[in-house]
């Protein structure tokens, strides 16, 4: 089975770059450095005397080489950052390779040399303490990076052109998910369930909508669970809800976009204003949402979801107005066309190659999973259920009913309104 998640491939790629690094000898990297801030006016005048910044260290790493460099008083380091590209291109590496931070003991200029790899299998890690941290990609220097739905991030943003990566990245989050804590999931796939169809029939998946009715459907359920949620936490006087998590996915936000005269215009409405409330108030409660799309523009990826969205993964534009929409810059207009780079946007953005997971191997991955019963599709015309879940025993409803709330969020009791378990 598809498994390590291509450390080789990563040692490889470094491996197979380390000779470029000869020609970055950390001598002309610093000289070449220190020539170039001189040449760009990176200095500080002190009456005759004109300081230059000083290279203090240079560290040889297997992705390149740091220089650890002292500034002198008067020179910020942001005024040296803001030289990256004509910097870089006297260092002879593309400016993307060029990273630049303040730190205690100077300003990090970080010459990357490894190139990235073009593919990284999946892996299926044990990813205890943080059972929602979800591998989101490799850096240029071969560092993991993750998303983490329990973190401080709420909520996920995925957007890129068609072909990018993005229903890859959705399967291996929903895998890693699904065997992992298996939160109840609730998957909007308006293109017949072709992206998340294989995900249809495990038992954490709580509601499969594939019409826009549905799609109301299940948004409104979530709401409701968000609600009472909120309710059991001020029953409890808690501010967190405790128990287990409700993820939310659109695999394409623009199926809600309203053209003159659509006749769903009211139902596609509704439907954005349920999501922007998720967004703004679900993370407390447990819900999390993870909207996709290929379109991003600013009619699709609403002004208030947006704000609400603080993690994105963008994979390559169209333009720099759709990058724009999703991360705030331009910069995923110029990402090679390589499927799975993107860039990853939390505090700062990072580029990153995504691990690929193909629609086989994931299906190898859940095929030992819980299904849903028989019984759960006796009603094709509920095509949602909100689940009142203990070990996956799951109840349709048509319509919201009142609900016992329990005073204790870590106890299960049973609900005197319908004689079902509620786990809290
Ligand atoms: N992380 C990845 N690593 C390597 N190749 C990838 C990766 N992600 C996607 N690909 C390749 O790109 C192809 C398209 O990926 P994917 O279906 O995820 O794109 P998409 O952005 O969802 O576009 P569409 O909606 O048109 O399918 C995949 O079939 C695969 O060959």
């Amino acid at each position: 089975m598809l498994v390590e998640i291509g450390i080789g491939l990563i040692v490889g790629s470094v491996g197979s770059l380390i000779s470029s690094l000869k020609f970055h000898s950390s001598f002309d990297l610093s000289k070449s450095f220190l020539s170039a801030c001189k040449t760009l006016g990176l200095t500080v005048t002190y009456g005759e005397e004109i300081a230059l910044p000083s290279v203090n260290k240079t560290v040889p790493f297997e992705w390149g080489t740091r220089l650890i460099v002292g500034l002198p008083v008067g020179l910020s380091s942001q005024k040296v950052i803001d030289q990256r590209v004509p910097l870089a291109e006297a260092l002879r590496v593309d400016p993307d390779n060029v990273e630049m931070r303040y730190a205690n003991d100077g300003l990090i200029v970080d010459v990357i040399t490894a190139k990235m790899p073009t593919m990284l299998a999946y892996s299926v890690g044990a990813t205890s303490p943080h059972p929602y941290r979800i591998m989101i990609g490799v850096n240029r220097r071969g560092e993991p990076r993750y998303y983490d739905f329990d973190g401080p991030f709420p909520h996920l943003l995925i957007g890129g052109i068609s072909g990018g990566g993005k229903s890859v990245m959705l399967r291996s989050i929903l895998t890693t998910l699904a065997t992992g804590p298996a939160p109840d999931m609730y998957l909007c796939d308006l293109k017949g369930g072709v992206e998340l169809g294989i995900f249809r029939d495990l038992a954490c998946v709580a509601g499969f909508a594939s019409t826009l009715p549905d799609v109301r459907t299940a948004a409104t359920a979530v709401e409701s669970e968000m609600l009472r949620r909120y309710a059991v936490m001020a029953a409890n006087g808690t501010q967190q809800w405790a128990g287990k998590k409700t993820l939310f996915v659109v695999d394409e936000l623009a199926d809600f976009k309203t053209r003159a005269g659509d006749p769903d215009a009211k139902l596609k409405n509704e439907i954005k204003a349920v999501l922007t409330r998720l967004s703004a108030k679900g993370r407390a409660a447990g819900v999390l949402l993870v909207l996709a799309t290929q379109r991003p523009s600013a009619d699709v990826v609403d002004g208030l979801i947006k704000t609400n969205i603080a993690a994105s993964v963008c994979f390559r534009t169209r333009d720099g107005v759709q990058s724009r929409i999703v991360i705030d810059s331009p910069d995923a207009a110029s990402l090679p066309d390589i499927p799975g780079r993107l860039i990853f946007q939390t505090a700062y953005d990072e580029t990153l190659q995504a691990p690929y997971l193909s629609a086989d191997d994931a299906k190898k991955l859940i095929a030992e999973l819980p299904k849903k019963s028989k019984d759960d599709f006796r009603n094709p015309e509920v095509p949602i259920k909100i689940t009142d879940v203990e070990e996956n025993v799951c109840t349709f409803k048509q319509k919201e009913e009142p609900r016992h709330v329990d005073a204790n969020p870590h106890t299960s009791e049973v609900n005197p309104l319908d004689g079902n378990s509620i786990e809290l």
